[in-house]
């Protein structure tokens, strides 16, 4: 844990706004001054009424001036008050943003397998503002109740100290009241924070999932999922709200106990001695105006205790395990692209049987090697190895002879281009996709586009490459997104390439020609192909054949059918597949 996450939440909370806390002080100065008019109006008034200006034409021309000049001030300094309210609270929550966006594109990779990204949405874009904004609209309410209930105290102590320290006797019992309601308060908050982050992820789904649950006929389905969850976060609010509406009553309660000792006490002197029956009168109307105070006051748990919810929400997010990045070994250029896997051992957390079970294989530098076998039998797992995602539990990764644990993780990545199973665009142009996250150069678009067999087909976009594609590429078809895909690992050049059933959704036509732009680099790259169509790696140099996450066979086709093994027996059943 770092020591960021031991922090008491408010101070942490607290380091978003403390590089804009000028602002906060001109907030404050500001209503300061909006409240000052304030006092001042009356009183003009009464000086105005009270004979003032008589005696004088020249004073009271003053009266509109001073009035509209009064107006005038309290109008600006409310203004700038608001203004610099939201200019404090928007670079605050910008600040909050960008510290949990960091934390998510830093966290580690089991993490992302655990997260759902409506909850991730919600903690990064909906809840630093409203965080920010009740714990302000909560600060700025205890300023303006809180500094007359203090005045309003000391006055009443000037008054009488003693009866006012009898009326302080139930401020132990009033405490640990608030205290009750406050832990009830935060537990029911916490379960209508989790729904609301149900609900989030469920619509999520919703637009995610569109075309499956029409297809599926799972409008009714849906609505009524939603309609649990959302009957849940309605719920949960009200408990919420009815478990804060009982802070009042129950202040009010603890309160009525001092007024009533307070009254016995002073009606009983006013008995014995006869005295002090105006000063008990102005007394009591100094103590209401103060539970007033102090009334309003209790109203600011609720907000405070939910706003305080929802930041233990986000740094959940903000503490969550980050990637560990323990290399500290920068190659020097592009790799040879030699790897060797080492008696690798990988069991995911939770799994009670190994991924990968003390797997050795080697792709050699400049060929190309194919990783074949099963669903489930450890291919992906490998390349996540490959990639630095996941750590074995046991054994070596070693690339160019240079175990991959210590590099770092940046410089390993460089080595690698890959194209997955699940293919990841982003919503921006062809060009921002393919040039994704390297300088632009438009030789260099051209050929990967003409490489992976999309060149005529961007010609005919309205935006050429500067056409957006749609989020996760929804404008275009599946083999297009593959070949932008595609497209994105030859634009990167990089000396390993790695292709998951790269070319599974593409036509006869283009994935031929794909093939063709692959051996244009046989023998220049260390090409990693993953394929359960067999057909498409029979050139390979070596075919690696996993089983449940051991290496079963190796060879190239034509030895692993003499060898009339696993590999043999799953070449046959493709081919009576058809
Ligand atoms: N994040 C994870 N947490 C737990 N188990 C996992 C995780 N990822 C994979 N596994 C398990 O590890 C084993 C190997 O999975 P892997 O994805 O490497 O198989 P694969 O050969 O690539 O399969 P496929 O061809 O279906 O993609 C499987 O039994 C899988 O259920």
């Amino acid at each position: 844990m770092s020591a960021e996450a031991t922090k008491p939440l408010a101070s942490r909370l607290w380091t978003f706004v403390k590089p804009h806390r000028a602002g906060l002080a001109l907030t404050f100065l500001a209503y300061l001054g909006a409240a000052g008019t304030e006092w001042f109006i009356p009183k003009l008034t009464g000086y105005v009424f009270g004979g003032g200006f008589e005696r004088d034409a020249f004073h009271l021309a003053w009266i509109p001036v001073v009035l509209v000049g009064l107006f005038t001030v309290r109008g600006l300094c409310s203004f700038a008050g608001q203004y610099l309210f939201q200019w404090t609270l928007t670079r605050s929550v910008m600040d909050f943003r960008t510290a949990l966006v960091e934390s998510l594109l830093r966290l580690d990779a089991q993490v992302y397998t655990r997260m759902q990204s409506g909850a991730a949405v919600t903690k990064v874009v909906n809840d630093p503002q409203q965080i920010l904004w009740l714990l302000g609209n909560v600060g700025m309410a205890a300023l303006r109740d809180g500094l007359p209930a203090i005045v309003m105290l000391v006055f009443l102590f000037q008054l009488n100290w003693r009866l006012t320290l009898i009326a302080l006797i139930v401020t132990p019992l009033m405490g640990w009241l608030m205290r009750k309601v406050n832990h009830r308060v935060r537990r029911v908050a916490s379960q209508a924070y989790d729904a609301q982050l149900d609900l989030a992820n469920r619509v999520e789904d919703l637009a995610r999932a569109w075309r499956v649950i029409r297809q599926f006929g799972a409008v009714p389905v849906e609505r009524q999922r939603f309609a649990e969850v959302a009957q849940s976060v309605r719920r949960n609010s009200l408990k919420t709200s009815a478990a804060s509406a009982l802070a009042q009553p129950a202040s009010q309660f603890v309160a009525s106990i001092g007024i009533s000792l307070i009254l016995v006490i002073a009606v009983w002197q006013i008995r014995t001695t006869g005295e002090g029956a105006k000063a008990f009168a102005e007394y009591v109307t100094a103590l209401l105006l103060l539970i007033s105070k102090l009334r309003h006051l209790s109203d600011l748990s609720q907000p405070a205790t939910q706003a305080m919810v929802i930041a233990r929400g986000c740094m959940e997010l903000m503490d969550a395990p980050k990637e560990q990045d323990q290399g500290t070994l920068e190659l020097p250029g592009p790799a040879k692209g030699d790897i060797e896997l080492d008696a690798v051992q990988l069991t995911y957390p939770g799994a009670t049987t190994p991924a990968l079970d003390g797997l050795s294989l080697r792709f050699a530098a400049g060929q190309t090697t194919a990783l074949v076998g099963a669903s489930g039998a450890g291919k992906s797992s490998v390349i996540h190895l490959l990639l630095g995602f996941d750590h074995p539990d046991a054994g070596a990764i070693r690339l160019d002879g240079q175990d991959i644990e210590q590099l770092t993780r940046a410089s390993l990545r460089r080595q690698f281009a890959v194209v997955s199973q699940d293919i990841v665009l982003f919503d921006t142009s062809v060009a921002d996709n393919i040039a994704y996250a390297q300088v632009r150069d438009e030789a260099r678009l051209e050929a990967a586009l003409k490489a992976a067999h999309l060149w005529d087909f961007v010609q005919t976009l309205p935006e050429g490459l500067e056409t957006p594609i749609g989020a996760n590429g929804s404008k275009l078809s599946g083999g297009q997104r593959q070949r932008v895909a595609i497209a994105r690992a030859l634009y990167k050049d990089a000396p390993i390439w790695i292709f998951d059933e790269a070319t599974s959704a593409l036509d006869t036509e283009s994935e031929r020609a794909v093939q063709q732009a692959l051996e244009a680099w046989q023998g220049r790259k260390t090409l990693i192909v993953i394929a359960h169509r067999l057909s498409t790696i029979r050139a390979a140099d070596c075919i690696h054949v996993l089983g449940n996450g051991r290496l079963v066979e190796s060879g190239s086709h034509a030895e692993l059918l003499a060898r009339d093994g696993a590999y043999a027996a799953m070449v046959r059943a493709q081919s009576a597949e058809g």
